[in-house]
């Protein structure tokens, strides 16, 4: 499908403090959790809605609600748990899965350590969240996982990415639309996405 860099100057500006890094680790998920709420107004623009009968205190009328298996969010262990309060504070009705996956130091090969998915997965649109796009490895071996679990439909959402990422995401998985808050300017010697804001999961934790 496509990737979708959305620039929004609240975006914009709370990008700025997590790259920044004497931003300290409250501020840092903070801001995280915001990003991620603004950048869900556009990823669910093309939600289903169903029509139903609501009655205000002067009349009946009709009004929509979301489709009930309308989505689910699966952040990418560790740092895409830092989006998911954001996301699911503005879509309640968001059933929640999780996919573990850390991407091995020398190698950036992705390690598969953990998955716990909703028993309807497959019924629902998926937003498969992570904070960061460097290699690709971590969100291919996520989309091939949820795609071997019968899921159709699949849009990765993150806030840093990487052109090697986009292109290796787009290649694999045409089907999969990427949102992100920022294209950086490519990958170090280290895999790391630069100017990027550094290790995402250990600033979320304060791991290192
Ligand atoms: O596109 P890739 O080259 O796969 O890199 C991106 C992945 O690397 C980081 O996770 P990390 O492996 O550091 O684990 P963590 O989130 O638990 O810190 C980040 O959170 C992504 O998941
Ligand atoms: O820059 C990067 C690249 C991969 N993972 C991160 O957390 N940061
Ligand atoms: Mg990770």
């Amino acid at each position: 499908m496509a990737v979708i860099e959305i620039n929004h100057p609240l975006i914009q500006h709370k990008m700025t403090y997590l790259r920044n890094k004497d931003t300290d680790t409250k501020t840092f998920r903070e801001n995280l959790n915001e990003i991620a709420k603004l950048m869900t107004y556009e990823v669910t623009k093309s939600l289903p809605v169903d029509e139903v009968i609501v009655e205000t205190p002067l009349m009946k009328t009709t009004g929509h609600v979301l489709q009930d298996k309308a989505i689910a969010v699966v952040p990418i262990l560790r740092a895409g748990l830092g989006m998911v309060d954001g996301i699911v504070s503005l879509v309640p009705t968001a059933k929640i899965g999780h996919i573990g996956v850390y991407r091995n130091e020398e190698t950036l090969e992705p390690t598969y350590y953990y998955c716990k998915l909703p028993v309807d997965i497959q019924e629902r649109k998926v937003i498969l969240v992570d904070p960061m796009l460097a290699t690709g490895g971590s969100a291919i071996y996520a989309i091939d996982y949820l795609k071997n679990a019968g899921v159709k439909d699949i849009v990765f959402m993150c806030l840093v990415a990487a052109p090697e990422g986009i292109a290796k995401v787009l290649q694999t998985h045409p089907d999969v639309s990427i949102y992100t808050a920022k294209i950086d300017q490519g990958l170090n010697e280290h895999g790391y996405i630069y100017p990027g804001l550094g290790d995402c999961g250990d600033r979320i934790f304060g791991t290192k």
